[in-house]
């Protein structure tokens, strides 16, 4: 089942190509982490996605409501917090006692509880941060496209985003999550798209993607140097130094590649 369809998106800006056959499907209850460097069009991708913009070509379908967060925040700073979820909520289609429960659970979960009733405006940038991505998870919609929502976030606003977002997708919404900060992705247990030069060059579970990258095995042994082995089969590499050795073996360290190995291995690709 397919929640998100992106297909053959193409998205021209005079001589700037933004996307040239941009492919995204996302699943319900599937966090898909959007990855890629600046201008590689993920932000041109939400904004079609979220009907703001229209492509050359391709289209994207989408199976219920979408609620987005810019990467720009994008509130109106003279009202309160309070104000702003009703009006958001009230758009979505929330009303009375719905739109009430959904506000204030969703500042619950945000913890904004204690500053809904003061202006936006005044609000610490952490804090806007929150009131944005409240606004896009406000009435639970089916997809949800976050762009960079953890971007100069606290740990603590951090933590909130990220269970919020996990939150949403425990109850079937499709996610697309944007970020430069890959760890975030492990603990969204998310899957992987790589974005590059208006494409997604790399998509599937992490693990999957990782698994032909190389690790790194070092061994350090008594009375000598560390041996450092690159490999793509750890357990074998290791078993082979370890059956070479005359000497007591002090440590071991294993170390798996992650997901900036992974990035660094297509930037070479783009630097070729
Ligand atoms: N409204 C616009 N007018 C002209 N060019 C644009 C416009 N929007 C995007 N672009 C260009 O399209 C390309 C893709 O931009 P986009 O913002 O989608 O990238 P991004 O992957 O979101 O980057 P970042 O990680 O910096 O947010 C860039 O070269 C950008 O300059």
């Amino acid at each position: 089942m397919v929640r998100l369809r992106a297909e053959g998106l193409v998205k021209r800006y005079g001589e700037v190509t933004a996307l040239d056959g941009f492919e995204l499907r996302v699943a319900p209850g599937e966090i898909a982490g959007l990855v890629g460097h600046n201008g590689a069009g993920k932000t041109t991708f939400f904004e079609i996605a979220a009907g703001l913009t229209a492509p050359d070509a391709g289209s994207v379908r989408v199976e219920g409501e979408v609620g987005m967060a810019p990467q720009q925040l994008a509130l109106y700073p003279a009202i309160t917090v309070r104000e702003t979820l009703r009006l958001f909520g009230g758009l979505a289609g929330l009303r009375g006692r719905a739109l009430a429960r959904a506000v204030e659970g969703t500042a619950e979960e945000l913890a904004l509880t204690g500053v809904l009733d003061r202006r936006v405006g005044v609000l610490s940038g952490g804090q806007q941060r929150r009131a944005q991505a409240a606004t896009a998870l406000l009435a639970d919609p089916g997809v949800l496209l976050l762009d960079e929502p953890t971007a100069g976030a606290d740990p603590e606003t951090r933590a909130a985003l990220l269970a919020a977002v996990r939150r949403r997708a425990g109850r079937g919404a499709a996610v697309v999550y944007c970020t430069h900060y890959l760890p975030e992705l492990a603990e969204l247990a998310a899957t992987v798209a790589v974005a590059r030069n208006g494409r997604v060059i790399a998509r599937g579970a992490g693990a999957d993607l990782l698994k032909d990258l190389p690790s790194q095995v070092r061994v350090s042994v008594d009375g000598g140097q560390d041996i450092a082995v690159t490999t793509t089969d750890p357990t074998a590499a290791l078993a082979a130094l370890l059956r070479d050795l005359d000497r007591p073996v002090l440590g071991i360290d294993i170390r798996q590649p992650s997901l900036d190995d992974l990035y660094r291995e297509l930037s070479h690709d783009r630097a070729a």
